[in-house]
């Protein structure tokens, strides 16, 4: 059977990018899908806003929903300081393997979990199971319409605290609407938008950052 395009990402990692050095691996991934495939990555634009939010944040456990190939994962554990952890939420089992390569590739395995499963069904286990108090650090990039009961979901597992920062990919395209609804009426939410382009192409896109306030 021929290969997935997530193969071909990670046959061209493996045989391009230099072992151990992230950003030669993210390097490789974004010439390989602005030149040969298009794929789902956040890409080098968009990258570089991540790249900012997180070195303002600098924080010491962030959740990724959805890992795909790896590529923003390498991105956001390359800028953690020692002792800070990235764990990632994956259910597609072929996604989450070539992830675990790619990411053993750019040297990062030791700050980066991937956790198999969907979303709805690990959140809640975070806290027992994977010892997480509070996330400093949520990038959402899973199915769209899943971003606003996830946030509703971290919120009623405790998870977040005065500060904790989500930031969400895709809000204009594929687009949002629900998490976006939900996200700038709320109260217990400070939202910035970050305009930019869909990885890749020439189309707009933008990232949406919302700091959470408290319950109260
Ligand atoms: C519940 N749960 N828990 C964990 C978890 C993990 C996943 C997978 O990682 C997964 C699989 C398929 C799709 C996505 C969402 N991503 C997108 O759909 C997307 C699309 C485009 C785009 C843009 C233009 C096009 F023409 C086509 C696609 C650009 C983008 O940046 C995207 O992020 C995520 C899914 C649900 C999960
Ligand atoms: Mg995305």
């Amino acid at each position: 059977m021929d290969q997935s395009k997530e193969q071909r990402i990670l046959n061209t990692v493996s045989y391009n990018a230099i072992k151990g050095n992230p950003e030669s691996v993210l390097d490789c991934i974004d010439k390989y899908c602005s030149k040969s495939e298009w794929a789902m990555n956040v890409g080098d634009e968009k990258g570089l806003i991540l790249d900012k939010i997180v070195e303002e944040t600098n924080p010491s456990v962030v959740l990724e929903l959805g890992t795909y190939c790896g590529y923003s994962a390498i991105r956001i554990a390359r800028l953690l300081k020692p002792k800070a952890r990235l764990l990632t939420i994956e259910f597609n089992p072929e996604f989450a393997s070539i992830a675990k390569e790619i990411i053993e590739i750019a040297g990062v395995n030791d700050k980066v979990t991937i956790l198999e499963g969907h979303s709805e069904d690990i959140i809640p286990q975070l806290k027992k199971k994977y010892e997480v108090e509070k996330l400093d650090f949520v990038f959402l990039d899973h199915w769209k319409e899943r971003y606003a009961p996830d946030t509703i979901l971290l919120e009623e597992c405790g998870l977040l605290r005065k500060g904790s920062v989500l930031l969400a990919d895709n809000i204009i395209y594929p687009g949002a609407p629900e998490f976006i609804k939900y996200i700038r009426n709320n109260k217990h939410f400070e939202c910035t938008t970050f305009l930019s382009h869909l990885e890749y192409m020439k189309v707009e896109d933008a990232m949406e950052k919302a700091v959470y306030l408290g319950p109260e």
